[in-house]
């Protein structure tokens, strides 16, 4: 499973953290792999000029010292935003918004077979009824996970009576979560968020909206996020999802993309499979990137 931890930091630091002292090569290292990790130059900066004074205050001269210290920055960095899935509602009623291509679909699936492993049951409502495919796709990934699914009647069907017979089943049949997957489509951007304005209106009649979550590829990294800030300014997000992380260089997207956008991460892809989606948890993430 080399793959899966290629955004860690440790190949390309194992120079830096791996030589006998502290010195001026150090930090051009230490700076060059952040920047290649995608923390952004900003970060970067920032991060370099912590990590100076705390050597020179600690008097160390170990490049593991330094190591742990980068660690413990990034972790306290991660921290500062709350991962916990706000799920308590019943329903629980969790919008999934995002470009195409993102691995939205798939995430959807992997998060239903993840709140099913918690016991939790559910309901997928297939509301990019646009391509029939895609809502095939979506259908077959949610029976996967064990959960149960809403389908347009006909292709092209108005989105939010999809998302909105989703909650009524929800409510009827006392299911715990209603995950409703909406359209990326980004041709017209007003039209999408039109659509998703309405989608939140018609479901909100039966019941709040719980989470929107917006789902985010990391081997683009902050190219990407370009493209997704029509929904981080309409869409009223609660938090991100950070997919295909195990194809990623860019471990260092996952720190700048909280501090960009001021949104918590609350989940992480790894992998195409079902399983592989899991909470974020800063402690873990800093350990895994830093070493
Ligand atoms: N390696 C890896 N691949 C992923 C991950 N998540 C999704 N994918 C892959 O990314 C591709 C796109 O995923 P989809 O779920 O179809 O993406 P989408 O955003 O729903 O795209 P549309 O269905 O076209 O709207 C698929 O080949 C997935 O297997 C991940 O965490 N890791």
């Amino acid at each position: 499973m080399a793959e899966r931890a290629s955004w860690s930091l440790g190949a390309a630091l194992r120079g830096v953290f791996g030589a006998k002292r502290i010195d001026e090569d150090t930090w051009d290292d230490l700076e060059s792999a952040l920047i290649r990790a995608d923390f952004g130059p900003a970060i970067t900066e920032e991060l370099v000029d912590r990590l100076r004074d705390d050597v020179a205050r600690f008097r160390t001269t170990d490049p593991k010292d330094l190591q742990r210290m980068l660690r413990e920055r990034v972790e306290d960095r991660l921290a500062k935003y709350d991962p916990t899935l706000k799920l308590t509602e019943r329903p629980a009623v969790v919008l999934v918004v995002g470009v195409n291509g993102v691995g939205k679909t798939t995430t959807i699936g992997k998060f239903a077979y993840y709140l099913r492993n918690l016991g939790r049951s559910v309901v997928v409502g297939a509301a990019d009824t646009f391509r029939a495919a895609a809502v095939e796709q979506l259908a077959t990934w949610a029976t996967r996970a064990g959960s149960v699914v809403v389908r347009p009647e006909r292709e092209g069907q108005d989105p939010a009576s999809v998302a909105f017979q989703t909650v009524e089943l929800a409510k009827r049949d006392g299911v715990e979560v209603a995950i409703i997957d909406t359209a990326g489509r980004l041709q017209t951007k007003g039209g999408l968020m039109d659509e998703l304005g309405k989608i939140r209106r018609v479901v909100e009649k039966q019941a709040p909206v719980s989470e929107v979550l917006l789902v985010l590829d990391a081997t683009t990294g902050q190219n990407g996020l370009a493209q997704a800030e029509a929904f981080i300014e309409h869409a009223g997000v609660t938090g991100l999802v950070i997919t295909k992380l195990d194809g990623s260089a860019k471990g260092g997207f996952v720190l700048a993309v909280q501090e960009k956008t001021g949104l918590p991460i609350k989940l992480i892809g790894q992998g195409e499979g079902i399983g592989d989606l899991t909470g974020f948890t800063p402690h873990v993430f800093a350990q895994k990137l830093v070493g």
